[in-house]
């Protein structure tokens, strides 16, 4: 048989998988629980659901077999004040969170590629 697979791979196994999302959400909220500005935001969040649902979304939208349901990025961050200075810190620990997880760098440089656009959605209701 020639059943071997030729496909590119996804993005999701590129970054390796369910397992290694749930670790690079775990290893951000350490260190968003490290930024007094940034972890204000998150005063009256429940951890467990944001951290469900943004590896949910990880995993959407690096075409893994996930479906984000949770309300559009506009609306879950409208009225915050987030900053740019707070965006790019979290974004910035979201790099360093997938570095040490193994992540390797060009399918971080895709994933951060992929969050750029969320950028506009989540300034657009500030
Ligand atoms: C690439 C950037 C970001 C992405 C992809 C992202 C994604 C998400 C997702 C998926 C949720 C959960 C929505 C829900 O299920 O209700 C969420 C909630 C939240 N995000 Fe973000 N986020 C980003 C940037 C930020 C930044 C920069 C901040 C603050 C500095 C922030 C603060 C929050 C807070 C406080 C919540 C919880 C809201 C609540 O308690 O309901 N996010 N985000």
């Amino acid at each position: 048989g020639c059943a071997q697979r030729h496909d590119t791979p996804t993005l999701y196994e590129r970054m390796g998988g369910q397992s290694t999302i749930e670790a690079v959400v775990e290893n951000l909220l350490y260190r968003i629980a490290d930024d007094d500005e940034v972890v204000s935001y998150f005063a009256n969040t429940n951890i467990d659901l944001f951290a469900t649902s943004f590896a949910t979304q990880l995993c959407d939208i690096s075409d893994g077999p996930c479906q984000y349901e949770g309300p559009p990025m506009d609306r879950a961050h409208q009225t915050m004040g987030i900053t740019d200075a707070h965006f790019n810190r979290v974004v910035a620990y979201l790099d360093a969170a997938m570095q040490e997880e193994g992540v390797p760098l060009s399918a971080r440089n895709d994933m951060l590629g992929r969050l750029a656009p969320i950028y506009e959605d989540i300034m657009r209701l500030q």
